[in-house]
């Protein structure tokens, strides 16, 4: 069911017209459809509920909006974090630290400090040296940190090489062949309850064969590690699970996922973690943006849109592809290049792209824009900070206010010596 349907000739956001959150909120503007979250929630925790113990992180860097966070807590979720400012985020949306999975390759010191007096359920360690920081940490404060350690595979997701995180070349977790080694030394420290294992291997993943490799070497590991007397609990999968960005994109789901999980842990006896962000959010939102101009080109119109590389960073990052949609499709298509106002070629959404017909001052979106979006966004060419609205059934409200140039430029100084 995709709560984002033209009805009246009018695209919506469940009962919310696009056109009237456009004109009270301003373009561009992200709106997020809380019944496709809530949906997807439980749709990826139905699928899992066949292991006997699961436990779910949301993956909060894909969209740490606060009322995002808060829906995904009312649907059982903990949240996976990768800094400090996103455990508050989680914290404040009323996730318990208990829930909370602390990730990320460059933890500091006072990060670690202050996730563990706020009592965060998990460390995912990156490495040994880590690992020595934090339990030092720990013990000095008279407490235990409770952790897993991060293993990278080596194995390739078959994604986009900037967002592959398993390959041996690639920054995350401890490898392969010492993660035994660095398990035992890491087990016998004082203030450490080193009590699991954690992988990922990358995001937007299309194809079940990399994890299913991924997976049945952490069983492997697993074993080895038992029979040399650990006790692990929980074992953590990560995020990955990739979703459509094209219409009619046929792409494993929640069950197939589920069955190959439930296939390659049947003998875990653990509690088995995920991760997972882009599967919840990406197609819960939209980016809603207003066409400035159409100008001639050389070949194919350019559509140049109030939109623009530093509210929605993934077609220049990563080439990916949005769809973008009229809000009030003609009928007619054209065939034309979408772009932003910034001064960079990489400032396109798309290239020679048959779509619906637009002009001047129409409305369009960008689909499956609900995650890796305002999250990325910067004020790049002095621009704003793009909002946010959360819509229900027919009401709406704005999550995240539009931050004007102004708010940053005051944030600015000139030294003395300028003056
Ligand atoms: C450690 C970790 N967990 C979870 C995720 C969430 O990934 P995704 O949004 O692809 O589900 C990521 C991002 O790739 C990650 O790095
Ligand atoms: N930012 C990436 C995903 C990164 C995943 C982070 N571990 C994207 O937009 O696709």
């Amino acid at each position: 069911m995709d709560h984002f349907q033209v009805k009246n000739g009018v695209l919506h956001a469940e009962d919310v017209a696009l056109p009237a959150i456009a004109e009270a909120v301003g373009t561009p503007v992200y709106v997020y459809s809380e019944a496709t979250l809530r949906r997807h929630a439980r749709v990826f925790r139905e699928a899992l509920s066949i292991l006997p113990k699961t436990h779910f992180a949301f993956a909060v860097k894909s969209n740490p909006n606060l009322a995002v966070l808060r829906v995904l807590k009312e649907e059982g979720f903990g949240a996976d974090v990768v800094s400090i400012g996103e455990a508050r985020r989680a914290l404040a949306a009323g996730i318990p630290g208990a829930d909370i999975v602390f990730s990320g390759v460059g933890k500091t010191d006072e990060e670690m400090a202050e996730a563990l007096e706020s009592g965060i359920g998990q460390f995912n360690l990156e490495s040994e040296e880590e690992g020595v920081e934090l339990a030092r940490i720990a013990h000095e404060k008279g407490l235990t940190a409770t952790a897993a350690l991060r293993v990278n595979p080596d194995v390739d997701a078959g994604t986009h090489d900037k967002i592959s995180t398993g390959k041996a070349d690639n920054k995350f977790g401890v490898p392969y062949f010492s993660a035994k080694d660095i398990f035992a030394r890491l087990s016998a420290l004082p203030g450490m309850n080193l009590r699991g294992l954690a992988v990922h291997i990358g995001s937007q993943i299309t194809n079940l064969d990399p994890s299913r490799a991924a997976f049945a070497k952490m069983g492997v590991l697993l074993a080895d590690l038992r029979a040399a007397g650990h006790t692990i609990t929980h074992l953590d999968l990560g995020g990955g699970l990739g979703v459509p960005y094209r219409v009619g994109e046929q792409l494993p789901g929640p069950d197939d996922y589920a069955a190959m999980v439930a296939e390659v842990t049947k003998d875990w006896d653990v509690t088995v973690m995920f991760e997972p962000g882009r599967v919840i959010t990406g197609n819960s939102g939209v980016l809603v943006s207003k066409v400035v101009r159409v100008k001639r080109g050389a070949n194919n119109p350019f559509v140049v849109v109030d939109a623009a590389m530093n509210d929605l960073a993934r077609p220049a990052m990563y080439d990916a592809w949005h769809d973008c949609v009229a809000v009030r499709p003609s009928g007619e298509t054209m065939t034309a290049n979408v772009v932003g106002p910034i001064c960079e070629s990489s400032d396109t959404f798309a290239r020679n792209r048959e779509m619906d017909a637009v002009t001047t001052g129409d409305l369009v979106a960008f689909r499956t824009a609900g995650a890796y979006g305002a999250t990325m966004a910067n004020t790049y060419n002095s621009r704003p900070l793009v909002p946010e609205v959360l819509v229900s059934g027919d009401r709406y409200a704005v999550v995240a206010n539009r931050i004007e140039p102004a708010t940053i430029l005051a944030a600015e100084q000139v030294p003395d010596w300028l003056k």
